[in-house]
C-alpha cells in the first residue's frame, strides 16, 4: 500500500517535474541530462560555498538581465550576495540583550571553571584513608546517622519557632515552589538567631527578587547592625534588606569562636503594614540575645516575636515562626526528618496569629538550651541558615491552640513560590561556648554548603558533612557520597566501599582555565552560550549588531485576513518572511504592506533606515510590477538582476546606497523562498558576521528532472537515514512542499538521478 502510494507520489512528482521543463524557457531545453550517481551537484562544475581564491569585487548585472536576459548563474549569485556587505562595528551588550547575536571576539573564559575544587555529590569531604572522624557538637554529640538529618518538632506553649537542625536544613529545609506560603504570609519576615559561630565560612545571605532573606553568620560588632537594620521601624522590604545587607557584610567577617547571629529576613514585596516577625535564638550570649529581642520589637509587631525562629523563603511569602513567643522561645523535640517536622501537627504553633497558620519547627533534639532558630531559605541552588540550640520541651508539640502546619509535600520548612537563582547559606549554633572548625572535635556537624565563602582546612584523618557544590576544603582527598557512609557513635564514619583520591571532587579548572577560549568568533550566541558566559564570569558580550531588515510586501490583490475573495489572495509572504528573517539572524524592524503604488514604494525606499530591504512581488516586468522602475528611479545599482533557478529566476540584489541593500523576491511563494536562500541568506549571513559554513549532503531517493539550462531548487525531506526525499508540491505558487519539507536541494541543470550526493540549503529550524 505504502509503496503504491509512493509511486503514485513519484508519478506525480516527475509529470511536475516534466511540465515545469517544458514550460522552461532557456535555450538547450532538449540537452536534458542526468548527472551520474555519486558526485556531488555544482552547477556550472563550480562550488557554489567554496570560496574562490582571490576575492572579487561583486560583479554588475550585466544591462539587459532581468526575466529574459543574462541571468546571474545561480553559484555566481550567492557569492555576491556575501560578498555585497560586510559586518559593521561589534558592540557590546549585556548578557540579556546577546541572545542570537554573533560573537564579534572569541569567547575566553574569565576564569578557571570550575572556580574552585568542589564536592560533586552530598556527602562528606574526607581526608586520607577512612574511617575518619567527624566533629561532635559541645555535648559530646555527634551525627545521628549516616544519611539523614535529626530534628525536633515543636512549637512552645506560646506555640513559636521554627528550628533547623544542621542536617535537616540542609536535606530538607527548602521551600519548595509547591509548598503553600506560611508563616507571616504577606508581611515582612525577619529571623534572627544568635550561636556561635563554627566554622569560618558559615553563614551567607540570600536575597531573592531583592525583598529578602539572608542567614547570616555575623560577628558581634555587626551582629547589632544587623539586628537593628531588621528591627527599623520601616520594617517590611526595607527592613528586611537592610538585615541581609548587613548580615551578609558581617558574614564575611565572622572567624571561628565568634558570636553570632544568623538572621533571615524576608520582606514581602506586597507587605502592606511591614511587620517584621523577628526571631531570636537563645543559647548565646544574653548581649546577643538582647540585640536579638530588639530586633524583634517591630513596630507593627504582629509577627514580631523573641525566642521565635524562621524558615524563610527567599521571596518572603513564607514560612516563618513569626508570632510573638515567650523567651523560652522554640523548642526542640525528638528526632524528625526536615519532612517529617514539616508535616507534623503543632510543628508551628502559633496562637495569637490565626492567620499565621504556620511555621515549622525543627529543633534540634540536643540543643541545650534556649529559644533557637533556624532560617532556612532555598534557592535552587540550595541555602539554608541553620540553627542549633533549642530547648527541649516536647509537650509544647501539642501545645493547645496550636495550629497545624500544612503538610508540607517535601522539604522540613513551609513553602512558598520560590526558587530563585540567588542562595546562600547560614549556618549558627546555640553554643555559647568555643570557637570551633568544621573539623573541631568539640565542633558541631556542621555541613559545608555551596556558597560559603571560605573553607578551614581538614586535617587528615578528619571528615565533614558537604553539600554538592560547595568548595572542599582544604585537605581533603575525596568526597564520600552520603548514601555510601555509615556514621557509628555519632563521631566515626566509615565508608561502604572504596572511595578514590580525588572522587567526587570536581577539581578546580576541570572544564577550563582562566584564559582558554571557549567559544571562536562568529559562533552565533544561543541560550547555552548565554549560560556558558555567565558562568565564566562575563557580565556583557562583544557582539556583531543584528542586521535591521525591513519587509515591503507588494500586490494590491492581497488580504491580510479571512477567506479568498473577490479574485484577492491571502498574503502568505508577510508570515512566513518575518519569522524567517530573524532566524537567519535579522532584525525584523517592519513588515509594510504597500500594495501596487510606485509612489509608497519609492516613498518607503527613501525613508527606510533597514540595512536590508526585502520586497516582495513586482519583480517581474508586469503593469503593476514597480520593483524594477522604482530602483532605477532612486539610481540603485543592480548587483544582481535575475538568477537562473527556477523557481525565483526574477530575484534581484540591488544596492541603495552604502551599506544598504535590497533583495527583490519574486511573488509565487516557493519562487520567494528560493530567492531568500540565494540572496538574502549570504547577505545577512555576512552583515551578522555569521561564518560561511560548508553546505550539508545528502543522496536524492529519487530522481530530480532538472532544468536545462538553470539551477532547480527543490523542497526535500530528509529520511531516517539521512537521504533527500524531494517533495510534491513544488509548484513555484505552492507552499505545500515546503512546509513538509526541512531544505531545498540544489538540483543542477539536467537534473539528478537517484542515489546523487546534492548540496542542501537547510532551513534554519531544521538540523541538516
Ligand atoms: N512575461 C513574464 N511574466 C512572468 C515571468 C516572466 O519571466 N515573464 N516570470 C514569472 C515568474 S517565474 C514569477 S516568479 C513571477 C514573478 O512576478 P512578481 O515578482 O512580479 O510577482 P507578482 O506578479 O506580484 O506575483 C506573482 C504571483 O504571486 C502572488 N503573490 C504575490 N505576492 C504574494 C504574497 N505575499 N503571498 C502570496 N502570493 C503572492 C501573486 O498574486 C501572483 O499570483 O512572474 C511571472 N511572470
Ligand atoms: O520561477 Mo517563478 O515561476 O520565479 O516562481
Amino acid at each position: 500500500m505504502t509503496d503504491r502510494r509512493d509511486d503514485a507520489e513519484h508519478a506525480l512528482d516527475r509529470a511536475a517535474d516534466e511540465a515545469l521543463a517544458l514550460f522552461a524557457d532557456a535555450p538547450g531545453a532538449g540537452r536534458m541530462r542526468v548527472r551520474p550517481v555519486g558526485r556531488p551537484f555544482f552547477p556550472f562544475d563550480e562550488d557554489p560555498f567554496k570560496e574562490p581564491e582571490e576575492p572579487e569585487a561583486p560583479e554588475p548585472a550585466p544591462a539587459d538581465a532581468g526575466c529574459h536576459g543574462n541571468r546571474t548563474p545561480w553559484p555566481t549569485a550567492r557569492r555576491t550576495a556575501a560578498r555585497a556587505a560586510t559586518p559593521p562595528a561589534p558592540r557590546t551588550r549585556p548578557l540579556s540583550e546577546a541572545l542570537g547575536e554573533v560573537l564579534a571576539a572569541p569567547l575566553t573564559a574569565l576564569t578557571d571553571l570550575p572556580a574552585f575544587d568542589t564536592a560533586a555529590m552530598d556527602g562528606w569531604a574526607v581526608s586520607g584513608p577512612g574511617p575518619w572522624r567527624l566533629p561532635v557538637s559541645p555535648d559530646g554529640d555527634g551525627e545521628r546517622t549516616g544519611t539523614s538529618g535529626t530534628a525536633g518538632t515543636v512549637g512552645g506553649p506560646e506555640g513559636q519557632g521554627a528550628a533547623a537542625d544542621a542536617e535537616a536544613a540542609a536535606a530538607g529545609g527548602t521551600c519548595g515552589a509547591d509548598q503553600g506560603a506560611a508563616g507571616a504570609g504577606p508581611a515582612a519576615v525577619a529571623a534572627m538567631a544568635t550561636g556561635t559561630a563554627d566554622a569560618v565560612p558559615t553563614g551567607a545571605a540570600v536575597l531573592a527578587d531583592g525583598q529578602a532573606a539572608v542567614g547570616g553568620a555575623a560577628a558581634p560588632g555587626a551582629v547589632g547592625a544587623a539586628a537593628e537594620a531588621a528591627a527599623g521601624p520601616a520594617a517590611g522590604i526595607a527592613g528586611a534588606q537592610a538585615a541581609a545587607t548587613a548580615t551578609v557584610a558581617a558574614a564575611d567577617e565572622a572567624r571561628t569562636g565568634d558570636q553570632i547571629t544568623a538572621v533571615a529576613a524576608v520582606g514581602h514585596p506586597a507587605a502592606p503594614t511591614g511587620g517584621i516577625a523577628a526571631a531570636a535564638a537563645s543559647g548565646a550570649e544574653p548581649a546577643d540575645a538582647t540585640n536579638a529581642a530588639r530586633a524583634a520589637a517591630v513596630p507593627a509587631g504582629d509577627q514580631a516575636a523573641s525566642g521565635a525562629a524562621g524558615a524563610v523563603c527567599p521571596h518572603g511569602q513564607a514560612a516563618v515562626g513569626p508570632a510573638a513567643g515567650g523567651p523560652a522561645g522554640a523548642v526542640a523535640g525528638g528526632p524528625a526528618t526536615a519532612t517529617d517536622s514539616a508535616a507534623a501537627p503543632g510543628a508551628a504553633g502559633m496562637p495569637g496569629a490565626d492567620d499565621q497558620p504556620t511555621a515549622v519547627a525543627i529543633g534540634h533534639p540536643a540543643a541545650p538550651t534556649g529559644g533557637l532558630v533556624g532560617a532556612s531559605t532555598n534557592t535552587p541552588s540550595s541555602a539554608a541558615a541553620t540553627a542549633t540550640g533549642a530547648t527541649a520541651a516536647p509537650e509544647a508539640a501539642d501545645a493547645p491552640g496550636a495550629p497545624t502546619a500544612p503538610a508540607a509535600p517535601t522539604g522540613g520548612l513551609t513553602g512558598a513560590p520560590t526558587n530563585t537563582p540567588s542562595s546562600a547559606a547560614a549556618t549558627a549554633t546555640g553554643a555559647p561556648a568555643a570557637a570551633s572548625t568544621a573539623v573541631s572535635p568539640t565542633g558541631p556537624p556542621t555541613p559545608l554548603l555551596a556558597g560559603s565563602p571560605s573553607v578551614a582546612p581538614l586535617p587528615d584523618g578528619a571528615a565533614v558533612r558537604i553539600a554538592t557544590g560547595a568548595r572542599v576544603p582544604p585537605g581533603a582527598t575525596a568526597v564520600l557520597r552520603s548514601e555510601h557512609g555509615t556514621v557509628r557513635m555519632g563521631t566515626e564514619l566509615y565508608a561502604g566501599r572504596h572511595v578514590d583520591q580525588g572522587q567526587d571532587i570536581r577539581p578546580r579548572g576541570q572544564e577550563c582555565r582562566v584564559g582558554d577560549e571557549l567559544l571562536g568568533a562568529g559562533g552565533v550566541v544561543s541560550p547555552v552560550v548565554l549560560g556558558l558566559a555567565a558562568a565564566a564570569g562575563y557580565d556583557e558580550l562583544e557582539v556583531v549588531p543584528r542586521p535591521r531588515v525591513e519587509v515591503f510586501v507588494l500586490g494590491d490583490e492581497l488580504l491580510h485576513e479571512g477567506l479568498p475573495r473577490d479574485g484577492r489572495i491571502r498574503d502568505a509572504l508577510g508570515p512566513l518572511l518575518g519569522p524567517w528573517l530573524t532566524a537567519l539572524g535579522a532584525d525584523v524592524v517592519g513588515v509594510r504592506r504597500l500594495g501596487d503604488d510606485a509612489g509608497a514604494l519609492g516613498a518607503a525606499l527613501a525613508g527606510s533606515g533597514a540595512d536590508v530591504v526585502v520586497t516582495t512581488g513586482g519583480t517581474a516586468a508586469g503593469p503593476v510590477d514597480h520593483v524594477h522602475p522604482t530602483l532605477r528611479r532612486l539610481r540603485a545599482e543592480l548587483l544582481v538582476d535575475g538568477v537562473a533557478v527556477r523557481p525565483g529566476h526574477p530575484m534581484l540584489l540591488a544596492r541603495l546606497g552604502p551599506r544598504r541593500h535590497l533583495v527583490g523576491l519574486p511573488g509565487n511563494p516557493l519562487a520567494a523562498v528560493a530567492g531568500l536562500l540565494t540572496l538574502a541568506e549570504p547577505l545577512l549571513r555576512s552583515l551578522s558576521g555569521r561564518p560561511r559554513t560548508e553546505p550539508p549532503l545528502a543522496r536524492l531517493t529519487d530522481e530530480v528532472t532538472g532544468h536545462p539550462a538553470d539551477t532547480r531548487l527543490v523542497p526535500v525531506a530528509r529520511t531516517r537515514t539521512g537521504r533527500a526525499r524531494p517533495l510534491r508540491f513544488h509548484g513555484p505558487a505552492m507552499l505545500r512542499g515546503l512546509a513538509a519539507a526541512d531544505a531545498l536541494a540544489v538540483v543542477p541543470p539536467g537534473g539528478a538521478s537517484p542515489g546523487t550526493e546534492v548540496a542542501l540549503l537547510p532551513f534554519p529550524w531544521c538540523t541538516p
